[in-house]
């Protein structure tokens, strides 16, 4: 089967391996979409990401839909010619956290193209059943790869316990400050304003309804929250950029009594916070992770139109072009670019 491998970072081979068997509780499913994600981008453009180094070739691609062509002896519920979604990151299911039902945070969690755990830009992926969902008809195999993002943003959403009537600031205008802002809504936000520093993002995030978009480079961040707000703050905020500047301006942003969710990565892992202004405010300060049992909640989100995901896609390319897919991806403008595989 045809796969894309990253080799030595920023150098792709397109490279025929054996067609995986499926184990007795797995399903093989041919890869028809599959996002690219900043952190595909990061280990093409830079070799690791904190701890995790690509020190052997590697599968990217974590974002990922397609079709079942088999399934393993012990699989129920799912067969030949079902399309599905595949939640990439596929935990110990025994431990604490498993069994708690935070599975995100089992320590022993192997997710697809995180070192040395191989991704779906393959023509062909072998995956445990229970983490492959199946599609209805109304939902395409490229919004399936984008239940992903999707689920960092309701996951997000969660953690901020963002409920109806909320006004919600959202920082990072790219894939996932815009789930997040489709996520918000969907758990009853009304008001979601959005902030970037590209032009581009926050005129795409305006067009798909977000009630303020700010261009923080030219307009201060605290003054017009307090202008949207009448002086009080947003009920949530949630940060996702991983701008250091935008981590600290959170603080600026929330209401007294709020609730600041931190989603975005930082390259540093250190940022200052004023511990003051969080005790002074009583600010309820949250990180989030991933996310766990979100993509039953995000196909049925995408089958009934509650949020979009599909208008975030730029452009579709091949695994034979996966260089240029790269590059184009890597644009500022850009938000989302798929690799996209035949019918197999
Ligand atoms: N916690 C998690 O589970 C999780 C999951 C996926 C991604 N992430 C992280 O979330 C962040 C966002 O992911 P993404 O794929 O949307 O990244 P992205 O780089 O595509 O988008 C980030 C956006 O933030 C904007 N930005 C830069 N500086 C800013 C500033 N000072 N203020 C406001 N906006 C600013 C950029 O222009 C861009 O549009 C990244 O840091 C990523 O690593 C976290
Ligand atoms: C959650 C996922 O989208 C992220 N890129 C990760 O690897 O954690």
């Amino acid at each position: 089967m045809r796969t894309a491998v990253l080799v030595e970072p920023t150098e792709f081979e397109l490279q025929d391996r054996e067609r995986p068997t499926p184990g007795p509780d797995d399903v093989l499913v041919a890869i028809r979409d599959v996002g690219i994600c900043g952190s595909d981008i990061h280990y093409y453009e830079h070799g690791r990401i904190g701890d995790y180094v690509v020190e052997e070739p590697l599968v990217l691609g974590h974002e990922s839909a397609g079709e079942v062509v088999e399934v393993g002896e012990n699989v129920s519920g799912l067969e030949a010619g079902d399309r599905v979604a595949l939640e990439p990151g596929v935990p110990c299911r025994r431990c604490g956290h498993c069994k708690r039902g935070e599975y995100h945070l089992c320590e022993s969690v192997e997710f697809m193209a995180t070192p040395p755990h191989d991704g779906a830009f393959a023509e062909y992926v072998s995956w445990p059943a229970d983490f492959a969902y199946r599609l209805p008809e109304t939902v395409s195999t490229v919004e399936g790869a984008l239940c992903e993002p999707l689920s960092v943003g309701l996951h997000a959403a969660q953690r901020g316990n963002v409920g109806t009537g909320d006004t919600v600031l959202v920082t990072g205008a790219g894939p996932i400050g815009l789930t997040v802002a489709e996520a918000v809504r969907a758990a009853g936000a009304t008001d979601v304003l959005i902030t970037d520093v590209v032009p581009e993002k926050l005129a795409f995030a305006r067009e798909r309804g977000v009630d303020r978009a700010i261009d923080v480079r030219e307009t201060d961040l605290a003054t017009a929250v307090d202008e949207y707000t009448d002086g009080v703050g947003a009920d949530v905020v949630v940060e996702a950029s991983g701008a250091e500047p935008s981590i600290r301006s959170t603080l600026e942003g929330v209401r007294r009594g709020g609730t600041v969710v931190l989603v975005g990565l930082s390259e540093e892992a250190e940022v200052p916070f004023d511990v003051l202004e969080v005790i002074d405010n009583e600010i309820d300060v949250h990180g989030s992770f991933r996310y766990a049992n979100t993509y039953p909640a995000a196909i049925d989100l995408l089958a009934d139109g509650v949020v979009d995901v599909e208008g975030m896609v730029d452009f579709r390319s091949s695994l034979e072009d996966v260089d240029d897919a790269f590059d184009r991806a890597m644009e500022p403008t850009v938000i989302k670019g798929m690799i996209s595989l035949d019918d197999a």
